[in-house]
């Protein structure tokens, strides 16, 4: 892409005490995309969302918002960037236009009319006077983004936004989401562990496990099926140490690996075989997005 990204991650690492977090993670997002960050619990997506934003240091590593460096030139970056990363802080015996004031005068560059634009943006028009203690959770989610907005941020970026939304609600959200990205030209980064929610809302995804990236790419792509090599192996402890040093290989199930790179798979198979592995090879065609979810999550379907 020509397009300077909007966000560029590079090399983010996070270790507390003696438990490396996040391992070394890169990717780049770009203007009018919505990208998604997907994995399982405890991948390490917060984690990863924490240091973007500067609420935690990483251990090395860059994060550069519209090009500048959070760690660097914290103000700068910021300029650039709305986030809601735990519950949107909101104080529920004021109404959202008063709580919108509140955040804006923390801020004397946002003008008075930008109050009313995200307000439309977020079309809340018509109950944007009243008390949100009196919200449902769908609406506090848009005011919480509204406040995201107030200063013109080129990156938006919302951690599991949907969560605790009814299937109504999550539907608007997936809408409202695309809506900015398509007609605000937003870029926007959503962190989910349900890959349904990700394959309808995003361009791209980063899938993440264990702190480390396993892969990035356009949803389109992730979803083409691919035909995929399984192998049930015995033992399988042996055949994983010996290939632990691949990548591209991961373990589906409780005895089976699954193998990408069908150019090796020779290679791999008489090195197995030679060590005493006994191996059957088996094929399996699933949407390769599925296909990878399936693998993080234990072959358990997570919905
Ligand atoms: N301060 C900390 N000290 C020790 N371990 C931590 C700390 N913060 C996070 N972890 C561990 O790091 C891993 C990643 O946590 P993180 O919250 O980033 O995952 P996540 O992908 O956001 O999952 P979830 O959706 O459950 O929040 C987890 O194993 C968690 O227990």
């Amino acid at each position: 892409m020509s397009q300077s990204p909007a966000l560029s991650v590079k090399n983010l690492r996070k270790t507390i005490g003696k438990k490396d977090i996040i391992k070394g993670i890169s990717f780049d997002l770009y203007p009018g995309e919505v990208f998604g960050f997907l994995g399982p619990n405890g991948a390490g997506k917060t984690t990863t969302i924490r240091m973007i934003v500067g609420l935690i240091k990483p251990s090395s590593g860059t994060v550069l918002i519209g090009g500048k460096n959070v760690q660097t030139h914290f103000g700068d970056a910021m300029k650039d960037l709305g986030c809601i990363v735990e519950n949107p802080e909101l104080y529920p015996y004021l109404t959202g236009w008063e709580n919108l004031e509140h955040f804006a005068r923390m801020d004397p560059s946002i003008p008075q009319k930008r109050l009313h634009e995200v307000v439309e943006l977020v079309d809340m028009g018509n109950r944007i006077h009243d008390r949100v203690g009196t919200y449902s959770l769908g609406m506090r989610q848009r005011l919480g983004i509204a406040q995201a907005l107030l200063g013109n941020p080129k990156l938006l970026i919302l951690d599991e936004p949907t969560n605790g939304l009814d299937p109504a609600g999550i539907r608007e959200m997936r809408e409202f989401i695309r809506f900015l990205a398509e007609k605000e030209k937003l870029c926007v980064m959503v962190s989910s562990h349900l890959l349904s929610e990700i394959q309808l809302m995003c361009d791209r995804v980063a899938i993440i496990s264990k702190g480390s990236i396993i892969r990035v790419d356009s949803v389109h792509a992730l979803l083409a099926e691919q035909e995929r090599v399984v192998w049930k192996a015995e033992p399988l402890e042996k055949a994983e140490s010996l290939l632990r040093e691949v990548t591209n290989v991961t373990r589906l199930q409780e005895n089976l690996i699954t193998l990408y790179d069908e150019n090796q798979i020779g290679k791999w198979n008489r090195m197995l075989v030679t060590a005493g592995v006994e191996v059957k090879e088996m094929r399996t065609k699933l949407p390769a997005l599925e296909d990878l979810f399936l693998e993080l999550t234990g072959g358990e379907h997570i919905e």
